[in-house]
């Protein structure tokens, strides 16, 4: 069965993405609701526009962006969809994180990355 990445999944950190359409270019849109949170401001569910690899691709590679809706951060991933031979489907990700920073002084601590690994909801 070919990765599809449409649909409902969750990652290691508890946060979930719907990946609610694409089309057959390879794009797809969606909402990111984070779990964990570096800032004090409230959690709010933030929009994801992403593409993927199209033609006879069992196991796509991936990138999106989350314009996150309660920060002035930006997030960008990438990843691969797998699936095993029980036809469970994985998304092994990485992802860098923007945060804004107040001055180009600052710009040096402004990155952060991560791994998330993503099973469906
Ligand atoms: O959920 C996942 O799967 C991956 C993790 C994504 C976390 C997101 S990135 C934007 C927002 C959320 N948490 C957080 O601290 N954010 C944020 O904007 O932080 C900015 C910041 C970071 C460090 C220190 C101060 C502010």
């Amino acid at each position: 069965p070919q990765c599809s990445l449409l649909g409902l999944w969750q990652n290691d950190l508890g946060s979930e993405m719907n990946i609610s359409a694409g089309n057959n270019a390879g794009k797809f849109f969606g909402t990111y609701l984070t779990k964990v949170s570096a800032t004090h401001k409230p959690i709010a569910v933030s929009p994801l526009r992403g593409s993927q690899q199209m033609g006879n691709v069992k196991q796509p590679t991936f990138g999106f962006t989350v314009t996150w809706s309660f920060t002035d951060s930006t997030t960008v991933f990438v990843g691969q969809c797998f699936v095993d031979d029980k036809g469970k489907e994985t998304l092994q990700t990485m992802w860098l994180l923007r945060k804004k920073v107040d001055s180009i002084e600052d710009n040096w601590q402004a990155t952060l990355v991560g791994t998330n690994n993503f099973t469906r909801l």
